[in-house]
C-alpha cells in the first residue's frame, strides 16, 4: 500500500529555527492532498522531509508500512517535482524523461518503452529528439512530469516553485498533476501558498502555520 503516514515530525535547522512541529496525519492510498500555508509555515520542509532531502530531527515517516526515516531517497519509490523543472538543458527531451531509468542501469528496450509511455501521457512524443533549449515553457513543463513519472513512483511531491509560471501555465500543470493522481493513482501531496487554487482544487486540505497542522476552521486567509 502507498499511503503516507506522518508520526510526531519534527524538524529543527542547526540554527536552531523550530519549523516543524510535532506534525502527524495519514494519507490514503491514492488521495490527493494539498497542502496550504503561508510562505515560511514549514510546508517544503515537510516535503523535503519525506523525499529525504532534509535530515528529520525527531519522528518517523512511513509509506505503507515501511519506515521511510533510513532509506536513501533514490530507493524511497517517490517522484518529487521541484524548482522550475530542473531539466537539464544539453540532454534532449528523451534523455531528460529515461535519466533516473538510465542511473539505475535499466536495460534499453525497457527505457524506450517506458519513455514513450510517459511521453505519450502527457502528450508529447513528437519532441522527444528535441534538446530541452529549443522547447517552449509549456513543453519543459511536461516534460519534467514525464521524468517524475517513468520510474514508477508510488508518490508523486510536487511543490510550490515547480510551476511559477503564467496562470495558463499553472492551470495546465494542475491539469496533468490530476491527471497523474486519477489515472496512474499515484498517491499525491501538493503545496500551495495560494488560498483560492487550495479551494479551487477540491481535495483535501491541509492548513498549515507557523510548523503545525492547524484546524480549518482556525485558519485565516
Ligand atoms: N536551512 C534552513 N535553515 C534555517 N531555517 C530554514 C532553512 N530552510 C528553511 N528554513 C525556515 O523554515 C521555515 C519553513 O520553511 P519552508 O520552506 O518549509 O516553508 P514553506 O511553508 O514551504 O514556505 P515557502 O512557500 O516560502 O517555501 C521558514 O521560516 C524558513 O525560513
Amino acid at each position: 500500500m502507498s499511503g503516507i503516514t506522518l508520526k510526531n515530525l519534527n524538524k529543527t535547522y542547526p540554527n536552531g529555527f523550530l519549523s516543524v512541529k510535532n506534525v502527524s496525519l495519514s494519507i490514503e492510498d491514492g488521495e490527493f492532498v494539498t497542502f496550504h500555508g503561508p510562505s515560511g509555515c514549514g510546508k517544503s520542509t515537510i516535503l523535503r522531509m519525506i523525499g529525504g532531502l532534509e535530515e528529520i530531527t525527531s519522528g518517523e515517516i512511513y509509506l505503507g508500512d515501511v519506515l521511510l526515516n533510513e532509506v536513501l531517497p533514490r530507493d524511497r519509490r517517490l517522484s518529487m517535482a521541484f524548482q522550475n523543472y530542473a531539466l537539464y538543458p544539453g540532454l534532449n527531451v528523451y534523455e531528460n524523461i529515461g535519466l533516473g531509468l538510465t542511473l539505475r542501469d535499466f536495460p534499453r528496450n525497457i527505457i524506450d518503452s517506458r519513455v514513450q509511455s510517459a511521453a505519450e501521457f502527457l502528450q508529447i512524443p513528437d519532441i522527444l529528439n528535441k534538446k530541452i533549449r529549443s522547447i517552449t515553457e509549456a513543453q519543459k513543463q511536461k516534460t519534467a512530469l514525464a521524468r517524475a513519472i517513468v520510474c514508477h513512483p508510488k508518490v508523486f511531491l510536487v511543490d510550490e516553485d515547480f510551476s511559477k509560471g503564467n496562470a495558463r501555465r499553472r492551470a495546465e500543470m494542475l491539469r496533468d498533476v490530476l491527471r497523474i493522481n486519477q489515472e496512474l493513482k499515484l498517491t499525491t501531496l501538493y503545496i500551495t501558498n495560494d488560498y483560492q487554487e487550495a479551494i479551487n482544487l477540491k481535495k483535501k486540505i491541509i492548513f498549515m502555520k507557523d510548523g503545525e497542522i492547524i484546524p480549518a476552521e482556525e485558519y485565516e486567509v
